[in-house]
């Protein structure tokens, strides 16, 4: 009675992506950053422009949102925001960061990126203040080389996770072809591509 205690920040980590669509290359990052770096939660936040992306088509977010939800909805660590799709706009993961703090003054967060996003952290908008709003845990990620050099001193934790050579560009790319994406990706996303026939003007 009468003594302090010292209050224990919550671990948030924010995945951000496109997700165009997710696969289980995102969800196995996720989990295992969660598992090694003792996260109460991991946010996933689908981008609403991705800037850098500007020259791909991009899936409508709303589809890139419903397929997030989907693929997440069984782990009840798992959770989606649409904090960059309802923001409008280019999406800056600056801005990310600083919405999430606002709604999460209780939470420390760790943004998690894969080893290809993490090269060009650097070109990202508002770079300098980036390292200041979370701490970045960069992971494995086949064809990719995972290094932190150029990248501010413990403001980078690197990790390896189960390497799942998948990604979203080859999943549109075998559903243009009529190959299919099963186990690639969760089961609902495939059937959500399906009903939406998604991808099916690609490459
Ligand atoms: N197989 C994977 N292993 C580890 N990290 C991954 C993997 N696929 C994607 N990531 C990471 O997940 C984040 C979001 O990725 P994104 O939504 O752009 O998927 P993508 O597969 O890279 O898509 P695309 O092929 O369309 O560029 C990025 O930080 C990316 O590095
Ligand atoms: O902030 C930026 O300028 C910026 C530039 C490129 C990518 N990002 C973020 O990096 C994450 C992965 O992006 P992407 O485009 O590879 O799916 C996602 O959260 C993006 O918002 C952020």
């Amino acid at each position: 009675m009468g003594e302090q205690t010292a209050s224990v920040k919550r671990r948030l980590g924010v995945m951000g992506g496109t997700f165009d669509p997710i696969h289980h290359g995102h969800l196995v990052a996720a989990s295992e950053v969660a598992a090694q770096f003792h996260l109460d939660e991991v946010v996933f936040v689908p981008t609403g422009q991705p800037w850098q992306k500007s020259h791909k088509t991009v899936s409508p977010a709303e589809d890139r949102y419903l397929m997030t939800v989907i693929a997440t909805a069984s782990n009840p660590q798992f959770s989606v925001s649409r904090i960059d799709i309802d923001r409008g706009g280019k999406t800056y993961t600056a801005d990310t960061l600083r919405d999430l703090r606002a709604e999460n003054a209780d939470a420390d967060l760790f943004f998690i990126t894969g080893a290809d996003a993490l090269s060009q952290i650097l070109t990202w908008h508002d770079a300098a203040d980036l390292f200041s709003l979370a701490h970045f845990i960069g992971v494995t990620r086949p064809g990719h080389i995972l290094t932190d050099a150029g990248l501010p001193e413990g403001g980078v934790s690197l990790i390896e996770v189960p390497a799942l050579a998948i990604s979203s560009t080859d999943c549109r790319a075998r559903v243009a072809q009529g190959d299919p994406v099963w186990y690639l990706v969760p089961d609902g996303v495939v059937r959500y591509i399906d009903k939406r026939e998604l991808y099916r003007d690609d490459g």
